[in-house]
């Protein structure tokens, strides 16, 4: 294998380092006639043609100038020789003709002189040696030549014959000048056993590589020879040498060294000689060889043993001078050759040098391998030591890789527990929040019910007092006493309603607290969005876990102080908002006590009040005023004026028409009108029935109460009666209202509603068929007694919710309506009579009552003069006026207060109908309508000048009917 280019170029750089071993083996040969030094550039001076060449040729063999001017001068030659060299030098094969040159010239030579024949003999040993070289040169070294690349060695024999000629040199020498072919067999000898042609035998073969030198490089050829390897070769060289008689000692030596070194010899491709200095000599031009005239009689040459017969005998003296030429030629020639020794043991001294060069090259080489293994060696322990430190890495990191997610795993636990846990204190921070708010409201009912209670003891202290006081007073200190309870009962609304609102406030502020409480869950929730990201971002990156761990406490921990933070502002309010509520349940619970008291004071009042109304008589009149709609259509408005203050009006003033006296002067007469009530026309049903509630209430203290309403046509009867908001409806309601308060006392009513109407003295009933009007009669029938009157046939309605009542209304206005179709305007044409009889008894205390409750709303009164009715008007006028007209002359019976007088209650239906209402036990109020149009200011004050008289009227005291049953009968 060829070694590498680096190694090769160090190795020539190294060439000339010594070889201990080598130098070692040289000095064992003991070489007194080394070589001398051949250096590059100092070519020896040689005298004579010979010496030339062979310092032309550096260390060519003196023997060998002769033999090569035999030579052939195509086969041998300088530029051959140093083609050779080079070729042997350089990686590539030695060249056929660098190989074969020089043996052919030998050969050439040995033909020459010997001749085939000779050769043939092969008696004698040059001779038999040029025939075996002849063999080989015709056989074997064209072989050789191409076999020199795979055994380079097998040139050997080749050169060991060479060697064994030159060897036998000195024996010839000993001889003398015995024959004339022995100067020829010894120049022949001489050339083939020279140095340059064992050296140009020897090589250096290191597998591929191959050194082969011609002249001087026969010295470095048996340098070769040292590392040529295989033990044949030894046993040639050792047969050469014992061979060789006299040769040369160097050569010997060589040889020996050769053999002894060959089984030592380095394979490494170290040792293949690389050129130096010394090789650079041959590249100097090769001496002219010589020709083949220098022995021009070679080819006649017989020697004493020649034998051959058909020769012919030769001139001796020419021969002898030929031979003394060839003396002197062999002695130049010997002469040449010690130069040419001094010159190869010199380069002997080189190649050991350079040999010693190799070695230490190969021992730096051999250290430097070693260091090299060793640091190999280290290298692959370091490799060893890493992999066991990555593993032993691997391994901690495997193992940190678990404990860091066991550790997230225990942190994700943590967060979880603590997400828990606010979560946890979240929901009881809510429960806690709900009950201080309901604790807070009912401290605040309690409370605002303790300052109620309190007022209201307060209070019933002084309504206590004035109760005292009232009982001896008279009716106006007992209104200022209803009007006092009236503003108290104001102002606990007020305070009820203030306790609401601040009740709502708390309400709100509570919303607030829980926007808040649901805000923070937000941003709890924010913050668990956060603390998902940030165990994200923890996976993602390990490193940073434990910082954002930090973080994330501290928003944690930040989170918990804020709801902390909440939590005690939201107990605050929720502190308040329970005192507010309770304040508010105290206010309420005061309220239904105040209510209760009320109630009580209610009863007094009403007690108080009938015995008011019993002072000041029993029948009471008030006016009315209807509103102008519209001047235009209703033509001219009368003046009417109220005198006193208008909103407790008493009085009522109008200008009467302009009378022309006798003399023609025109005046106008102011009428003035007293009444217990004027109502203004801008006043409303409310005002109005406010007026008679109390007259109202008594129907359920047991008295039968008369409310009637008398006018004029249009002046606003109906809808002040029985209008939705009239005192039918009003009145109703609230005795349903009361009725159902009683019950707290005990008393339970039944109330049973009736709706009649008398038309040209003709009951009908307005909650029957309509159709029933004038087909089914109705009679009226008095119980002296119970000072109860029934009319019979009539249909009734219990009532027992408010709704009955508007229900009666409707069915009764219906059937009015119905009947209009028939008979023109008869709503104005007839008497319509509500009926409310009221039976109560009282449970506890045993009592019953029994009171009947008349709402009449009287037909216009006209007078049949200016109305010019006629026919059926006329009927119904003079029917209309003749019931007002009895019922005028009852209450003038009435007013008389004769005890037993008649009163001529029969003289119609209408005042048959209200006998037990009119007078005695009964209460009665009519109401006066008038008409603010100056167009009926007579017709108005026809009616005033009536309600007048009736208002003068006293009727006397009016007694509830009540009983007092027995305990034990009931
Ligand atoms: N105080 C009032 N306020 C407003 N409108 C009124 C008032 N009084 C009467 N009216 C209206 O005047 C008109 C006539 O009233 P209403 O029918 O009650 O008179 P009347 O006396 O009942 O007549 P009639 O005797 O023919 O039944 C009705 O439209 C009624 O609404």
């Amino acid at each position: 294998m060829a070694p590498p280019t680096s190694v090769k170029h160090k190795l020539v750089a190294t060439y000339n380092e010594p070889e201990p071993k080598r130098k070692t083996l040289a000095q064992r040969a003991g070489e007194p006639n080394s070589i001398a030094a051949v250096s590059v550039g100092s070519r020896p001076t040689v005298k004579g043609t010979t010496l030339v060449g062979a310092a032309a040729s550096n260390i060519r063999n003196p023997s060998l100038t002769s033999s090569m001017s035999s030579r052939h001068p195509s086969t041998l030659s300088r530029h051959t020789s140093n083609s050779s060299f080079s070729s042997s030098v350089g990686p590539g094969l030695r060249p056929k003709s660098a190989y074969g040159s020089r043996p052919q010239t030998s050969l050439a030579f040995n033909k020459s002189t010997l001749g085939r024949p000779i050769s043939k003999s092969g008696s004698r040993p040059a001779t038999s040696m040029a025939h075996h070289y002849d063999e080989e040169e015709d056989e074997d070294m064209p072989t050789q030549g191409r076999r020199k690349g795979t055994q380079p060695f097998n040139t050997l024999p080749s050169s060991f014959q060479s060697s064994q000629e030159y060897s036998t040199l000195p024996v010839q020498k000993s001889r003398g000048r015995q024959s004339a072919c022995a100067p020829q067999t010894l120049l022949s000898t001489m050339r083939d056993v020279s140095v340059s042609t064992a050296m140009s035998k020897l090589r250096i073969d290191d597998g591929a590589q191959k050194f082969q030198l011609n002249g001087h490089q026969a010295m470095s050829n048996k340098v070769k020879l040292l590392s040529t390897p295989g033990s044949s070769q030894k046993a040639s060289i050792s047969t050469r040498i014992r061979n060789s008689r006299i040769g040369s000692t160097e050569s010997a030596l060589v040889l020996f060294q050769a053999s002894r070194d060959s089984s030592v010899a380095p394979k490494t491709p170290s040792y293949i000689p690389v050129l130096s200095k010394s090789e650079t000599m041959t590249n100097t031009p090769a001496t002219p060889l010589r020709t083949s005239k220098a022995c021009p009689s070679t080819n006649n040459f017989l020697t004493k043993s020649s034998n051959i017969p058909g020769l012919t005998d030769w001139d001796v003296d020419n021969r002898l001078e030929e031979m003394d030429s060839i003396c002197m030629k062999i002695k130049d020639h010997i002469s040449g050759s010690n130069i040419e020794r001094e010159h190869f043991e010199e380069a002997l001294g080189i190649f050991k040098s350079r040999i010693a060069e190799l070695e230490t090259l190969r021992s730096q080489l051999l250290a430097k391998n070693e260091t090299l293994e060793s640091d190999l060696e280290a290298s692959r322990q370091r490799t060893d030591a890493l992999q066991e430190r990555l593993l032993n890495k691997t391994t901690e990191f495997d193992d940190q890789f678990r404990a860091h997610r066991h550790e997230l795993d225990e942190c994700r636990r943590a967060y979880r527990d603590e997400t828990d846990q606010l979560r946890r204190e979240l929901t009881d921070g809510a429960d806690r929040l709900s009950r201080v708010h309901r604790d807070e409201v009912r401290e605040l009912e309690r409370r605002a019910t303790v300052d109620v209670e309190d007022r209201l003891r307060e209070l019933e202290r002084k309504h206590d007092a004035k109760l005292d006081e009232e009982r001896g007073r008279r009716l106006r200190e007992v209104q200022s006493l209803e009007i006092q309870i009236a503003a108290e009962r104001q102002k606990l609304d007020l305070a009820v309603q203030k306790k609401e609102i601040e009740n709502q406030n708390m309400r709100e502020e509570l919303e607030d607290v829980k926007g808040d409480l649901a805000r923070e869950q937000t941003l709890k929730n924010e913050a668990l969005r956060n603390l998902a990201e940030f165990k994200a971002e923890i996976q993602e990156n390990r490193a940073q876990s434990s910082s954002t761990i930090h973080s994330l406490e501290g928003t944690i921990s930040s989170l918990s102080a804020r709801i902390h933070f909440l939590e005690s502002g939201s107990k605050a309010q929720s502190d308040s908002f329970a005192d507010m509520e309770a304040r508010l349940q105290q206010a309420v619970k005061s309220a239904e006590e105040s209510k209760k008291k009320l109630i009580k004071e209610e009863t007094l009042r009403r007690i108080l009040f009938n015995q008011v109304q019993e002072l000041k008589g029993n029948i009471r009149v008030m006016c009315r005023v209807r509103p102008v709609f519209s001047e235009k259509a209703e033509g001219e408005v009368a003046r009417l004026t109220f005198p006193d203050n208008e909103s407790e009006s008493k009085e009522l003033e109008i200008l009467g028409r302009e009378e022309r006296s006798s003399l023609g002067t025109v005046s106008r007469k102011t009428h003035s009108f007293t009444f217990d009530r004027v109502f203004g026309p801008h006043s409303q049903n409310q005002e109005v029935f406010e007026e008679i509630s109390q007259l109202v209430q008594s129907a359920l203290d047991g008295y039968n109460v008369c409310i009637f309403c008398y006018g004029q046509t249009g002046s606003g009867k109906t809808h002040t009666m029985s209008s939705e908001d009239g005192m039918i409806p009003r009145a109703t309601h609230q005795i349903y209202e009361t009725a159902t308060s009683l019950k707290e006392k005990g008393w339970e009513y039944a109330m049973e509603g009736s709706f009649i109407e008398v038309y040209n003295e003709e009951i009908h009933d307005l909650l029957g068929s309509s159709k029933d009007f004038d087909k089914k009669k109705h009679e009226i029938k008095h119980d002296e007694q119970r000072k109860q009157t029934v009319v019979t046939g009539l249909r009734s309605a219990a009532l027992d919710s408010p709704d009955t009542v508007e229900s009666i209304l409707r069915h009764a206005a219906a059937n009015r309506s119905v009947a209009a179709t028939k008979s023109n305007e008869r709503s104005s044409r007839s008497h319509s009579v509500f009926i409310l009889k009221l039976v109560g008894q009282n449970r506890i205390t045993g009592e019953t009552s029994e009171g009947t409750l008349n709402l009449v709303d009287l037909a216009g009164s006209e007078r049949l003069k200016q109305s010019g009715a006629e026919g059926d008007r006329m009927k119904e006028t003079q029917s209309i006026n003749k019931s007002l007209s009895c019922l005028g002359d009852v209450i003038a019976a009435l007013g008389q207060g004769r005890e037993g007088a008649h009163i001529p209650y029969r003289n119609s239906k209408l005042t048959y109908l209200l006998q037990y209402s009119l007078g005695g036990n009964s209460k009665t109020l009519m109401f006066v309508m008038a008409s603010p149009l100056e167009e009926h200011l007579s017709e108005t004050l026809t009616s005033l000048k009536f309600a007048t008289k009736v208002h003068n009227t006293h009727i006397g005291t009016a007694k509830k009917t009540t009983k007092m049953r027995d305990r034990g009968d009931a």
